[in-house]
């Protein structure tokens, strides 16, 4: 079959959780021989996209690139975990008609805003409260959640290991049904 990938779009608040399951699952398919990339947006943030701020127009742009590259890996049968905050559904539109309908899932990282703000993984919510910074998610600007999701996975009240696992069995199914074509890695032939 020839190899095609997929894009696993994950959306959702600052401290919801994906980059933590991005990463898990990054490992599960690294470990099965599956080759697959992650495409976090904080850190793209620091390197490729450091141009960009977070006004509507800046966070269009950092979308498109995203989209770009994950459109450029899957045609070539990788799949793509892309992390991004990605907070408005005409953004996620975007990157769906850029990829591909076929090629790419919306997967809703959900937890409400007051467990995310009680994470405060990286401070910025307590920033963001005190006006230190600007137009941060949530607080100062509009989070769109998805409408339907190709799979919601609520991590206020799932452990991020049943998180992981949740999408691994819903991928597995999208494998076994011929939707994905996986691109492996036979390091004895390479
Ligand atoms: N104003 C504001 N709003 C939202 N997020 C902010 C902001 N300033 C900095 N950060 C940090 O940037 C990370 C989000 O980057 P993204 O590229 O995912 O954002 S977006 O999709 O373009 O909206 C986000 O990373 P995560 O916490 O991993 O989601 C934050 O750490
Ligand atoms: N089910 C879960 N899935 C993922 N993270 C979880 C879950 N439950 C609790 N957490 C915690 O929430 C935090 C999420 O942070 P992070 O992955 O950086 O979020 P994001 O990348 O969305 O900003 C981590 O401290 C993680 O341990």
């Amino acid at each position: 079959m020839t190899p095609k990938g997929k894009v696993l779009w994950f959306t959702g608040l600052s401290g919801a959780g994906k980059t933590t399951i991005a990463e898990a699952l990054h490992a599960h398919l690294m470990k099965v021989k599956c080759m697959a990339v992650v495409l976090d947006g904080d850190l793209l943030r620091k390197g490729l996209n450091t141009d960009l701020g977070f006004s509507a127009a800046d966070r269009s742009e950092n979308i498109r690139r995203i989209a770009e590259i994950a459109k450029l890996l899957v045609h070539n049968g990788i799949v793509c975990i892309v992390s991004t905050i990605s907070p408005y559904a005409e953004l996620r539109e975007k990157a769906k008609e850029i990829i591909g309908q076929e090629l790419f899932s919306e997967i809703f990282i959900n937890a409400p805003l007051q467990v995310c703000e009680e994470r405060d993984v990286k401070g910025l919510y307590g920033k963001a409260r005190r006006n230190q910074i600007a137009s941060f998610t949530g607080i100062h600007d509009d989070y769109m959640p998805p409408v339907n999701p190709d799979l919601e996975i609520r991590t206020d009240l799932l452990t991020p290991d049943e998180s992981v696992r949740k999408i691994i069995v819903w991928f597995n199914n999208l494998v076994n049904t011929g939707l994905v074509g996986l691109q492996q890695i036979d390091w004895h032939n390479v």
